[in-house]
């Protein structure tokens, strides 16, 4: 089935059918406002996803708990992976996930299902992989218990780790989440990694927001990154190097991807393309940021399909890691790829494509950047992941917004019923 059919949530129709008449008997419910009509398309599919979800009756540990993670580990091709990935019910690693079951890889997911962003949509993103037999356990790559757990019951080849506190402006208000998940929660994985009887291959999502204040354009792996402009962007780089340690005394096969601005269905609530589209179609105010001399930002915005590309890419190029119970036998590959789009839009740009996804004004606020971690501009060179991985990016912004758009108007409920109501 094409990856698109997967962003409407009615195809979980029949399940969410049954909930539908057993918790509300089927009324048709009205609504004035399409904010409200929003909050109950969530709540119906929280409640969906409960009702999907099969672990509501297992605990961590038991049996039923390890069948499903071993069933979901079942690889379904020749020389298949058999892949952790962390951050499973986030953006990247749900469409990470489905893309490497789909071809016959062994996945099973890890998530801490914090509310950082509304975890219904969390939730949502864990039905749908469940309809694909992807488990998804709940709980923190800080729980080192939990991870030897899993790593007892499959020996995972590779770990795709995506689990990550995101957003660039928030570590001003909440610093400690940035070191819990990127700095504690990394080493607590590579103790876990280095110390497996086979230690698996490391892919995992640093960021090109560690160019930092950069000026040379376009980005390359080779420029420096000693001048981070967020906390965010620092323990990205702190990962680039702690994974850096980890190679060097374990044998430990790294992968680092520094990801551009990714977007696209499924996408995160708190990014601007996101929030913009809420605020626009809610008819509020959106914020545009601006640069010294009312300059635009710009930002190399990646579609998700074409990053999702380069990660089951780095994956298969992966060499091995040499190591085993936390010795070193010799020399492991360590890597760092710029996946970006290479073609920088900016901020005002992004939403007038909106608007005529849309076919509504936005009402802009512009306003100087404030000094919160934000950098003017980024631009992917992608010349070593074009070569080494065959990463070559193909979805323009105004395509990739097109199919958020879409995605958008179903997963929240605008294509349904006419006027302001809403069948549910
Ligand atoms: O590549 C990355 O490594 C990072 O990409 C993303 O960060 P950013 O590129 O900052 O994306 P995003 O917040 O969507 O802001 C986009 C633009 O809109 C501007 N922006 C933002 C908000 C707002 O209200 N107004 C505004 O003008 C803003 O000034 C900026 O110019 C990920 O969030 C981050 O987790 C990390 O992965």
């Amino acid at each position: 089935m094409h990856l698109a059919a997967l962003y409407n949530p009615l195809r979980l129709l029949p399940p969410f059918q049954q909930l539908k008449n057993a918790a509300i008997g089927g009324r048709i419910v009205s609504f004035n406002a399409r904010e409200d009509q929003e909050r109950s398309f969530q709540s119906f599919i929280t409640s969906g996803s409960r009702y999907l979800h099969h672990t509501s009756h297992t605990s961590i540990g038991d049996l039923h708990w390890e069948k499903q993670i071993r069933s979901s580990a079942q690889i379904r091709r020749q020389n298949g992976l058999t892949v952790l990935v962390t951050g499973a019910a986030g953006f990247v690693g749900t469409h990470v996930s489905l893309a490497l079951k789909k071809r016959g890889d062994g996945v099973v997911g890890i998530d801490n299902f914090n509310d950082y962003y509304d975890p219904s949509l969390k939730k949502s993103r864990r039905s749908m992989l469940e309809s694909y037999h992807i488990f998804i356990v709940k709980g923190d790559i800080n729980d080192q218990k939990l991870l030897a757990k899993l790593f007892e019951i499959v020996p995972f080849t590779h770990v795709m780790h995506l689990a990550a506190q995101a957003g660039v402006r928030y570590a001003m208000e909440n610093p400690n989440s940035y070191v819990h998940s990127n700095i504690a929660g990394l080493v607590t994985l590579l103790e876990q990694c280095k110390s497996a009887d086979r230690q698996p291959a490391i892919v995992w999502a640093s960021s090109s927001s560690v160019y930092g204040l950069n000026e040379k354009v376009p980005f390359s792996e080779s420029d420096q990154t000693d001048q981070p402009a967020s906390l965010y962007a620092a323990t990205k780089k702190a990962g680039e190097e702690i994974t850096h340690t980890y190679n060097h005394i374990y044998g430990l096969s790294i992968t680092g991807l520094r990801f551009f601005t990714v977007y696209g269905p499924w996408g995160r609530p708190d990014m601007a393309y996101f929030s913009f589209t809420k605020n626009i179609l809610q008819g509020k105010p959106i914020t545009v940021y601006r640069g010294k001399d009312r300059v635009d930002l710009a930002r190399d915005f990646t579609y998700i399909d074409d990053i999702v590309k380069g990660c089951v890419a780095s994956l298969d190029t992966a060499g091995k890691s040499t190591g085993s119970g936390g010795k070193k036998r010799g020399p492991a590959p360590y890597r760092i790829y710029n996946l970006g789009n290479t073609s920088p839009v900016t901020v005002p740009t992004l939403v007038s494509i909106l608007e005529k996804n849309l076919k509504k004004k936005a009402k802009k606020n512009m306003v100087e950047m404030p000094g919160n971690g934000d950098v003017p501009f980024t631009h992917a060179n992608i010349s070593l992941a074009q070569r080494e991985l065959g990463y070559k990016p193909s979805t323009d912004l105004s395509t990739g917004l097109r199919k958020f758009v879409k995605w958008y108007l179903t997963y929240y409920g605008y294509n349904q019923g006419k006027g302001n109501s809403v069948n549910l």
